[in-house]
């Protein structure tokens, strides 16, 4: 029987309890995925870490996914997502790969260095968006910095984004401001490129909290034990933190909609402009350009608003183009066998 008590803390609402009908409610129990490994999944019920193999049946399932299992703890359903990351596989695979369920926010994080960039920060954002998460955007290293006042108003200057915080991510009050957004099952991911303080800020979040807690032994093809920690990671506080490796590369594919989001501003300039099908490059009546000659926007941020589309649909339509590839080529199988079968019959 699915026991609120036990599943609240881990982020159990009502969206997940409206998707069970009455029996599922009485003889199943609520999981969560926790961790994710090549041959099996780790859920947890409030209670147990449970060990779900992976079988072929079953669908793609990711962290942070809720699970009903039946009384002997094997797997029954996946509950529909409230939120989810998605993007390209890394490397030359064409596919879209999803990364991580049930986020309720995303911090992007940034540093005020030299690394700083709007543009990537942009990507993240429109990362976010397309996941539906709420995003909060952190830049970091506030302490190496001697003046970071022109960057912050740079980044308070791009259109949806709605929070910002400075911190040292090695500083416990300074990192005290993001409590609103880490109340008890709560779950939160960091976004950010490599070295911008993604494990200095979980590790100040955690603070003597071990990651390691709850480690998980799996038996690999050869019979060894590889030790893993969990992906989903419970703070003092009571909230959540998604701790995986994927949120790093980062190709957009499918987000139309989250650039979109990001780039509100532009995209409703582009809405009206005198044609349906303004490229914004040089039509008359483009609303885009003219916001650009009069400094309404900026040119940067338009030419990444226009790189990100390209990336997404160029990712989207490939992905699009080898889905239908894979589909003809299973009918010439199927085709082929049957004549194959029907020659024999002879
Ligand atoms: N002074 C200062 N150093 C920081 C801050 N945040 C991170 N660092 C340092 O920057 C380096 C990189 O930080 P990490 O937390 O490892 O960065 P990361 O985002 O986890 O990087 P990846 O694991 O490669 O994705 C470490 O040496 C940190 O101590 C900060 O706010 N202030
Ligand atoms: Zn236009």
């Amino acid at each position: 029987m699915i026991d609120y008590s036990l599943l609240t803390p881990l982020g159990w609402t009502p969206f997940f309890q409206q998707q069970l009908d009455f029996e599922q409610f009485e003889q199943n129990v609520g999981a969560r995925v926790i961790a994710q490994h090549r041959s099996q999944l780790i859920a947890f019920t409030g209670e147990d870490d449970v060990v779900i193999p992976i079988t072929p049946n079953m669908p793609a399932i990711v962290v942070g996914d809720w699970l009903l299992l039946d009384k002997d703890n094997h797997y029954v359903a996946l509950l529909e997502r409230q939120s989810s990351f998605a993007r390209k596989a890394p490397g030359s695979k064409l596919e879209k790969q999803h990364i991580a369920a049930n986020v309720n926010t995303a911090f992007v994080m940034m540093s005020l260095n030299n690394d700083f960039n709007l543009s990537r920060l942009e990507r993240f954002l429109a990362l976010g968006n397309e996941a539906h998460v709420d995003t909060v955007v952190l830049l970091t290293k506030a302490d190496l910095v001697s003046d970071y006042q022109q960057n912050l108003a740079s980044v308070h200057a791009l259109a949806s984004v709605e929070h910002v915080f400075v911190i040292n991510c090695l500083d416990s009050s300074d990192v005290e401001q993001l409590l609103p957004w880490l109340q008890p099952g709560n779950t939160a991911v960091l976004l950010g490129s490599s070295g911008v303080g993604k494990s200095t800020l979980t590790n100040t979040l955690t603070q003597s909290f071990s990651q390691k807690t709850g480690g998980i032994r799996e038996d690999d093809s050869k019979g060894r034990h590889t030790t893993t920690s969990r992906a989903l990671v419970k703070l003092p506080g009571g909230a959540w933190l998604l701790d995986t490796p994927g949120m790093r590369e980062i190709q957009l594919v499918d987000s139309q909609e989250g650039i979109e989001t990001t780039f509100a501003d532009i995209a409703r300039l582009a809405a009206s402009c005198k044609f349906v099908n303004c490229s914004h490059s040089n039509e008359p009546g483009c609303k885009v350009q003219q916001a650009l000659q009069d400094g309404e926007i900026d040119e940067r941020r338009l030419n990444n608003y226009f790189k990100l589309l390209r990336e997404e649909q160029r990712n989207s339509a490939t992905m699009a183009q080898k889905r239908a590839d894979d589909k003809a080529l299973g009918k010439y199988y199927k085709r082929t066998q049957q004549t194959a079968k029907k020659l024999k019959g002879r």
